[in-house]
C-alpha cells in the first residue's frame, strides 16, 4: 500500500479527499499544518505529499524547500487555486513532482498521484517504516482537535501534566473531562503507574470512606474480604474524582485530612499507609458557588484547584466537529464490524448547525447509532435521529425574510440556537455577518 501525506487546512475539503483517496487503496495521514506535517514526517515514510499552496503557518512553496533541504526523495504535488498557477509553475522549478488546479475532478487527481508514485518507484526509495501501524494506533485514542479553543485546551494539557500540580478539569456532561485527565496522566511521568477513575456522583455517601481509603475483613457488616481503597490502589499513578462536587461534607473532610497528611488507614486497620499519588478532579458546576453557598470547603476546593483546565463545549469547537466525527465513525465501524465511509454533505451541514446540548459523547451516540443503521457506503441524514433534523427543516422552512416581524423572530431564535454566536448564526441565516449586525441594530436586538 502507498502512503500519502495531504497536507490541506479546509477540513471539510481535506476529509472528502481523504477519503476518496483511502477508497482508491491509499493510506492517508492528514495534516492541516505544516508544523505537524513535518512531525509526521520525521516519524513516518511517505511516497507522496500531497499539499496545499495556501497554509495557515506557512506556504506549499517553503514546505516543498524544506522536503528538499532534507534530502527526503519524496515527490510532492501542490494543490493550487486557479490564481496561483504561476507559483505552481515557480514551484515545479524548486522541485515539485507536479501540480494540479482547484477544483479538480476525481479523474485527474488519481492520475497525477499514479505518475508521482510511478516515477518515485523507479528511484527505488526507502521501504515504509514498520512502526506506523502503531504510531496509528496511538495517535487513534485523543482527538487534539485544530479550533481555537481546543489548542489552548492542549496547551494546558501539555504544560501542566509533567508538573505535579492537583488539577480541576470544569467542563459540561460529555465534554472530554475524564479523557483530558488520562491524557495529563499519560503525559505525566507517572504514565506507567495506575489511573484509577472515580466517580463520586456514584457512591453512596455511608462507604465512601472504605471506597477511598479500603477496610479489613471484619471492620463493619458485610467487610468479607480485606479491601484496597482507592488512594493505595492509585498509589505512585494518578487519581482521578469525577463529579467532586458531589461529596458529602463529611466525606470533603476525609478526602481533605488524606491530601494534607499523605496517608490512609483502612477502616478497621491500625496501620497508616502511606501514599503517593497525584490528583486531577472534575466538576460540571459551578464549585465556586456550592463554596459560597457553604456546600463545598473552600480549603479543600483550593487544594483541588492549584491548576483549573475548562474544557470546551463542542458548539464553542466547530472546526473539530468532523474531525471528531470521523474518529467516532472509525471506532464505531471497527465496533460493529462496518465499513461506512463517511457523512454525506448533508448529514455535515446538520452537523454543524445543531447545538449539542451532550457534547462528544452525544456526537459519538448518534454516529454510532447512524453506522448500525446505515446500508450504504455513506451515512445519509435519514439515520440521524429528529432533534438534529428538525432544527435544520425549521430554518429551512422559516428562513424566509418576509416581514419584519418574522425577520426580528428568525433573528433571535437563529442567535439563540447558537448561543450568540454571530458568525453561526449569520450561517444559520443565510446573510453576511454585516447583514446581521446591521439587522441587529435595526431591530434593537441585545
Ligand atoms: N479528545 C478526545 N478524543 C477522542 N474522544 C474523545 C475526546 N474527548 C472525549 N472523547 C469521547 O467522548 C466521550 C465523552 O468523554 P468523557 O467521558 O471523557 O466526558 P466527561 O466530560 O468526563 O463526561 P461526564 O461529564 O459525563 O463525566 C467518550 O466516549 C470519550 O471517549
Amino acid at each position: 500500500m502507498k502512503y500519502i501525506l495531504l497536507v490541506e487546512d479546509d477540513v471539510t475539503f481535506s476529509k472528502m479527499l481523504k477519503q476518496f483517496l483511502e477508497r482508491h487503496g491509499y493510506a492517508v495521514d492528514l495534516s492541516y499544518d505544516i508544523h505537524k506535517a513535518s512531525e509526521l514526517l520525521k516519524k513516518q515514510t511517505y511516497d507522496l505529499v500531497f499539499t496545499d499552496l495556501r497554509l495557515p503557518d506557512g506556504n506549499g512553496i517553503t514546505f516543498l524547500k524544506q522536503i528538499k533541504n532534507n534530502k527526503q526523495p519524496i515527490p510532492v504535488v501542490l494543490m493550487t487555486s486557479y490564481a496561483e498557477v504561476s507559483t505552481a509553475v515557480q514551484a515545479m522549478k524548486q522541485g515539485a513532482f507536479d501540480y494540479i488546479s482547484k477544483p479538480f475532478n476525481p479523474d485527474e487527481v488519481l492520475e497525477v498521484i499514479s505518475n508521482a508514485l510511478e516515477e518515485k518507484k523507479s528511484h527505488q526509495i526507502a521501504p515504509v517504516n514498520s512502526s506506523r501501524k502503531d504510531n496509528i494506533k496511538s495517535n487513534l485514542e485523543f482527538v487534539e482537535g485544530i479550533s481555537a479553543a481546543s489548542k489552548t485546551l492542549n496547551e494546558y494539557i501539555h504544560l501542566v501534566a509533567p508538573i505535579n500540580m492537583s488539577v480541576l478539569i470544569i467542563g459540561e456532561s460529555g465534554t472530554g473531562k475524564e479523557v483530558v485527565a488520562k491524557n495529563i496522566h499519560l503525559k505525566s511521568s507517572r504514565s506507567d503507574k495506575p489511573f484509577i477513575a472515580v466517580d463520586c456522583g456514584a457512591i453512596p455517601k455511608e462507604i465512601a470512606s472504605s471506597e477511598f481509603f479500603g477496610h479489613k475483613k471484619g471492620s463493619f457488616t458485610g467487610a468479607t474480604n480485606d479491601k484496597i481503597g482507592h488512594f493505595e490502589a492509585a498509589n505512585f499513578g494518578t487519581l482521578f474524582l469525577d463529579e467532586v462536587g458531589n461529596l458529602s461534607y463529611e466525606n470533603q473532610v476525609q478526602l481533605l485530612r488524606a491530601l494534607q497528611e499523605r496517608k490512609v488507614k483502612p477502616i478497621g486497620s491500625n496501620e497508616e499507609v502511606l501514599v503517593d499519588i497525584r490528583l486531577i478532579t472534575a466538576t460540571n458546576e459551578d464549585l465556586l458557588s456550592a463554596v459560597e453557598k457553604g456546600d463545598f470547603r473552600e480549603d479543600l476546593y483550593h487544594r483541588l484547584n492549584e491548576f483549573s483546565i475548562k474544557v470546551p463545549n463542542l458548539k464553542d469547537r466547530n472546526d473539530d466537529l468532523i474531525l471528531y466525527a470521523d474518529f467516532f465513525l472509525d471506532k464505531a465501524n471497527k465496533q460493529l464490524n462496518k465499513s461506512v465511509v463517511g457523512f454525506s454533505k448533508d448529514v455535515l451541514t446538520l452537523f454543524q448547525n445543531y447545538h449539542w446540548p451532550g457534547n462528544l459523547r452525544e456526537l459519538s451516540n448518534i454516529i454510532k447509532r447512524a453506522t448500525l443503521l446505515t446500508q450504504t457506503e455513506i451515512i445519509h441524514k435519514n439515520v440521524l435521529p429528529d432533534e438534529l433534523v428538525y432544527i435544520k427543516e425549521k430554518h429551512m422552512l422559516s428562513n424566509k425574510f418576509s416581514t419584519k416581524e418574522n425577520e426580528k423572530e428568525l433573528i433571535i431564535n437563529a442567535l439563540q440556537e447558537v448561543s450568540n454566536n454571530k458568525t453561526q448564526a449569520a450561517k444559520l441565516l443565510d446573510i453576511t455577518r454585516k447583514t446581521l449586525y446591521n439587522k441587529i441594530k435595526e431591530y434593537n436586538i441585545n
